[in-house]
């Protein structure tokens, strides 16, 4: 693995990406000649935003050492170069990891539904993977699916590493390829994360109702169901944004579905067959 100097994630969330651009509006304000009670308005609007993540962050119970240090790895790789060399199949970026609230709550919902299968659609360096194998019982499993064989391997090195990480095994392959396995297995989950490619959302919806992957009980949580805003947002939206726009509008229109969409992070939308 090559060690490069470690770069702070760049702000993906509607909140993150808010703050900064209130913080940006202030320091172009600070400059003018304007009413000091607008500038004060600006400030406290920026503080509001701009404290609200750490302070979540600070009233969460801290992630494992492992999870640390699964942090701390994927911050020091140099995926651009990765990508680069062609040793990715596609451009990985740190700012995928969902991180330490998200994880945290991911984990207590294994923990309170008693889950003890999951399955993890999209795993890349293992965070999530590994924050609900934390609340597993030992006889559980995370089944995780990552289509990338690079990022599969550096997160397999890190549950090597990890007193959880034996809970979980990779399959590398297509999710799609995968769940057409598991479901002629009759394989059951407790818990579905999904996390991958936004245009597959859909369908892996449908796959896991349709072909029953789910217990009785089982459920899904989807990631980045607000997408940086852009679902609400007027104006011009990125492939991802318009494939969660029409995942989010499919979910609403689908009778089976009774659901939740949590402002965590980035938008983390809960769904139970009714
Ligand atoms: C946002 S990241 C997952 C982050 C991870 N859940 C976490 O919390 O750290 C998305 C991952 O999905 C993988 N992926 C994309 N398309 C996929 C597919 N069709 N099948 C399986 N994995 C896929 C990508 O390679 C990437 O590693």
């Amino acid at each position: 693995m090559t060690i490069s100097a470690v770069k702070s994630p760049r702000p993906v969330t509607p909140l993150g990406i808010l703050a900064t651009k209130l913080e940006s509006l202030s320091q172009q304000l600070a400059a003018l000649d304007i009413d000091a009670k607008l500038k004060l308005e600006l400030q406290q609007a920026c503080e509001l935003a701009s404290g609200l993540d750490p302070y979540i962050s600070h009233c969460t119970t801290p992630e494992s050492p492992a999870l640390a240090a699964l942090v701390r790895r994927t911050q020091s790789e140099d995926w651009s170069q990765r990508f680069a060399e062609r040793q990715t199949g596609h451009q990985l970026e740190q700012e995928m990891l969902s991180g330490h609230v998200e994880g945290q709550f991911l984990k207590f919902l294994v923990y309170v539904t008693q889950a003890r299968r999951v399955l993890e659609i999209g795993m890349f360096t293992g965070y999530s993977a590994l924050a609900m194998a934390e609340a597993l019982p030992d006889d559980g499993e995370v089944v995780a699916c990552e289509v990338d064989a690079y990022v599969a391997k550096f997160a397999q090195d890190c549950f090597d590493e990890s007193p959880s990480g034996q809970k979980i095994s990779i399959e590398v392959a297509p999710a799609m390829v995968t769940l057409q396995q598991l479901a002629t297995a009759n394989e059951k989950f407790d818990l579905v994360f999904i996390d991958a490619d936004k245009a597959g959302y859909v369908n892996y919806v449908n796959f896991l109702l349709d072909n029953n992957l789910l217990t009785p009980h089982g459920f899904i949580c989807v990631d980045n169901t607000l997408m940086q805003g852009q679902p609400y947002l007027v104006g011009e939206s990125t492939a991802n944004g318009v494939a969660i726009a029409t995942f989010n509008q499919t979910i609403a229109d689908d009778p089976r579905i009774d659901r939740v969409l949590l402002p965590l992070r980035d938008g983390l939308t809960l769904i139970r067959r009714v």
